[in-house]
């Protein structure tokens, strides 16, 4: 069990900032879902835990400890990928696949089929059939194959990019059920990333919001979604479907009636300002909207959200839109 930690990490592709200075703890043996919308930053922040963005400033912790600086070998923190197609070499059977992707010399012999038979049965796939290819599984079957390779690598924390969104939607129920199951079993230390709210909602522990790079929201999955604090999760809350129906969704829902916001030239103050239903658009004179950018909580009270009027909407002092 081990504690994620992003410590300010910002990361840029030219000159857009893709992901600015998030700070986000994933709490050992727990699962942290992240929401947001398409392009906010979600799978560059779980790309940049495995090495595979470019960080500009700031750290990812494991244990305190920076990854960048754990040296070659084991890799503690391991991904799920979208797509079950393209993870997997159509060339190798799936019982290569997984033992290419154990700790090299951990296992010799006999113990590696062994091992590969363990870890199949763990994804609940028959150890009889390591030796077909990819191609004669289908896509749930192979994001089983997925999760089982990233199990091989013997991770503390696995990280888990939209993983049901390109199944079926007659499987993806059973791949989360397999999910938090094998989460749960081994203690692992998750991250989440889904745009359905209703997926997270179902897996996590806690629940982050991103928006334009940052996290504008945190809390207990209860305790955001009981009383979310942010316009922005209120406005995606307020898009979901009907939990039943959110869980099938091959594509999720947008915000509704909002311009999705440029990437390149964020807002300055708070990024959702423009978009605001509570923010100058609608109250001309809460100006402290475009010109402090709110910063996320750091007290230790575990719901946390960047916005100026979080208080005042948490008392009930102020409503969303219409109602206000
Ligand atoms: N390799 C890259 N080079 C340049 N820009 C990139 C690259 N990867 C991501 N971006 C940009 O960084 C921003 C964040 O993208 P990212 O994929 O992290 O968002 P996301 O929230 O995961 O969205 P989605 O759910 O659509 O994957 C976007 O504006 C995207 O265009």
């Amino acid at each position: 069990m081990s504690e994620l930690r992003f410590d300010g990490l910002s990361v840029k592709y030219g000159g857009l900032t893709a992901v600015d200075q998030v700070s986000l703890t994933v709490p050992s043996g727990s699962v942290v879902g992240l929401v947001g919308e398409s392009g906010s930053g979600k799978s560059t922040l779980a790309r940049a835990a495995v090495g595979l963005a470019p960080v500009s400033e700031g750290k990812v912790l494991l244990d305190g400890v920076d990854v960048s600086r754990s040296g070659r070998g084991r890799r503690p923190i391991q991904m799920v990928f979208q797509d079950p197609y393209a993870s997997l070499d159509p060339r190798m059977t799936i019982g290569e696949s997984i033992a290419e992707a154990m700790p090299r010399g951990l296992f010799r012999g006999s113990a590696r089929g062994q091992e590969v038979a363990r870890l199949l049965e763990l994804v609940n796939l028959d150890p009889d059939r390591s030796a077909v290819l990819p191609g004669q599984l289908s896509g749930g079957q192979r994001q089983r194959i997925a999760l089982a390779r990233a199990l091989a690598g013997q991770p503390e924390v696995v990280i888990a990019d939209e993983i049901t969104s390109a199944l079926d939607v007659s499987v993806q129920g059973a791949v989360l059920n397999l999910v938090r199951d094998v989460q749960t079993r081994l203690g692992l230390t998750m991250l989440f990333i889904s745009h359905n709210l209703a997926v997270v909602r179902y897996i996590s522990d806690y629940i982050a919001v991103m928006y334009l790079g940052r996290i504008v929201e945190i809390g207990t999955v209860d305790g955001l979604l009981a009383d979310p604090l942010h316009p922005y999760t209120r406005e995606l809350l307020d898009a979901a479907p009907s939990r039943r129906s959110a869980l099938l969704a091959a594509e999720p829902p947008a915000v509704a009636d909002s311009e999705p916001a440029d990437p390149h030239q964020p807002p300055a103050g708070c990024r959702f300002h423009p978009r605001c239903p509570i923010g100058p658009l609608v109250h001309p004179d809460r100006t402290v909207c475009v010109t402090d950018d709110p910063a996320l909580g750091t007290s230790d009270r575990q719901h946390h959200a960047a916005c100026h009027f979080a208080p005042a909407l948490a008392a009930g002092a102020i409503q969303i839109s219409s109602q206000e």
